[in-house]
């Protein structure tokens, strides 16, 4: 069928198109279908939804699809329903629990990266993963066919190093530390990050307060070789460009699947040649992993898929029991990164870990026997604050001082009703808020933890604080807070049951 196009003034992720419901009907389409477009020698796959906004004979498609066919408002194209693809079929092969073959897994990868695997697809594969798992021959194809189809950065010259965390963990901005510390001894660190997964903020939001993380392959390439160190985000690559789509179907679920974690990150670190790679496990309630057992298994299965990758991989399990320094949300954590470089000092449960992985990785490089006290001494004397305004700068970054971020002005403070002892500052209710608050996509959204886990407070001393750039949002994360509160002071009642009150 020839439809005429009609331009739609939108950006959509998915490759959705507007159709007449009349006209999907003669062409045999219904919710879900595909329909393949041609203009000349480009084709894509879309989506079509029935809509009234077009009228008979015309096709809606939003600007960012337009482009990439090359379509104008008002020209003619072709188009004729298609087949769903294989890899549907390898989908629900995994949902009934059967291992995939490494063709069938290239497929569902390949098909991810074209965009040709619906919105629910995707979460259906999310999902197999989930429930049914993969073996460690998937696991390792899944991560091969995630760099195979992307693009790879190779040095000619230096040591490539890299780090990542499982994430999990409310306020880990140690990337922001690692990176620069790491790349002020003259090692080659060409950090990829993805966004959010089931944080507040991912490290690429977090970045992204100071400068652009939009980097495509080649600027990561020159700025690693120019100032030893990037960080941006995977998304904006085609690096591994699987991840950043699975990535978006795993958010709004806060789910993040052995396999698809494990070859996610891998994947990454494969695709920049990175030779010697530490992890970071956080463990503990709230957590991705909840016990040092699991995070041990964990620990080994990197190390596994890193043998079989050729990648020297050293996992650090760290304490993920409560949030890492005080600041929860991408400015916040931004402006609490840069103030401790500014002034070299900082929340211990920041610093530490990020001393103890920028060390592994120097033992491993082998520029230092004890990594740990070389991280903190190159750190004291100022080279990661200095290499880290390279980095900001050479990511066309404007900002310099921590007191430039801007964070939401609309702000709560939650103060202690009586005195105790902080007995748990809670992962998943801290996030809960933030989210609430506008975080990750409100930059200035967050929180600031003022007592954590262990210290002593007084009646009337503030607990926490939440920021937001909106009001109607601060008022939706206060009402979270209120029925989900984040920090357990001994004594404290945490519920009542049944809730009425007797007279
Ligand atoms: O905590 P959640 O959102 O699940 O995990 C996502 C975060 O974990 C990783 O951290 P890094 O890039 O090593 O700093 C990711 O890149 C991302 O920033
Ligand atoms: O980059 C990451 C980090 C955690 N989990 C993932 O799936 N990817």
């Amino acid at each position: 069928m020839i439809f005429k196009v009609r331009l739609i003034p939108v950006k959509m992720n998915e490759f959705y198109g507007f159709a007449n419901e009349e006209d999907l009907k003669e062409i045999g389409i219904i919710h879900g279908d595909r329909l393949k477009l041609v203009k000349g020698s480009k084709s894509i796959t879309i989506f079509p939804q029935p809509s009234q906004i077009v009228a008979r004979g015309e096709i809606g498609i939003p600007i960012n699809i337009a482009e990439e066919l090359k379509v104008k408002d008002g020209e003619e194209i072709k188009a004729f329903p298609i087949s769903r693809p294989k890899s549907v079929e390898y989908i629900r092969k995994k949902l009934s629990g059967k291992k995939l073959s490494k063709d069938e897994i290239y497929e569902i990868i390949e098909d991810i990266v074209n965009n040709s695997l619906s919105e629910i697809e995707l979460t259906a594969f999310v999902v197999s993963n989930y429930l049914v798992g993969m073996d460690f021959d998937e696991i390792e194809w899944m991560t091969r066919a995630m760099i195979e189809t992307g693009e790879t950065i190779s040095f000619e010259k230096g040591i490539v190093v890299d780090k990542h965390s499982i994430g999990g963990v409310p306020g880990n901005k140690i990337s922001l530390i690692i990176v620069p510390t790491v790349a002020s001894a003259g090692l080659l660190i060409p950090k990829t990050a993805s966004r959010a997964i089931t944080s507040a903020s991912g490290t690429a939001d977090t970045m992204e307060v100071l400068a652009n993380v939009n980097l495509s392959v080649e600027e990561i390439k020159e700025i690693t070789e120019r100032v030893g160190g990037v960080i941006a985000w995977g998304g904006a690559t085609n690096i591994a460009p699987a991840d950043d789509k699975i990535i978006r179907v795993e958010y709004p679920l806060s789910l993040d699947p052995k396999p698809q974690l494990l070859a996610s990150v891998m994947a990454k670190k494969g695709a920049v040649g990175a030779k010697h790679v530490v992890i970071d496990i956080p463990v503990g309630e709230g957590a991705k992993i909840s016990d040092m057992k699991r995070g041990r298994e964990l620990s080994s299965d990197f190390v596994e898929l890193g043998r079989r990758l050729g990648l020297n991989v050293t996992c650090a399990i760290t304490y993920g029991g409560q949030p890492i320094g005080r600041a929860v949300g991408p400015a916040l954590e931004a402006k609490e990164a840069l103030k401790a470089m500014e002034e070299r000092k900082g929340s211990s449960s920041l610093l530490e870990k990020s001393f103890g992985i920028a060390g592994i990785l120097f033992e491993m490089a082998g520029i230092a026997m004890n990594g740990y006290e070389y991280a903190k001494e190159l750190f004291m004397k100022g080279k990661t604050h200095e290499k880290f305004l390279e980095i900001v700068e050479a990511q066309g970054g404007e900002i310099r001082r921590s007191e430039e971020i801007m964070v939401g002005e609309n702000t709560h403070t939650f103060t202690a009703s009586f005195e105790g002892a902080v007995v748990a500052v809670r992962n998943k209710a801290i996030v809960k808020i933030a989210r609430a608050a506008g975080a990750p996509k409100d930059k200035g959204a967050g929180i600031v933890i003022h007592k954590k886990k262990g210290e002593v407070v007084k009646k009337g001393d503030p607990l926490f604080t939440i920021y937001a750039e909106k009001d109607w949002k601060l008022q939706n994360a206060v009402e979270t807070a209120r029925s989900d509160f984040p920090i357990i002071v001994s004594g404290m009642i945490l519920d009542r049951y049944p809730s009425f009150k007797v007279m």
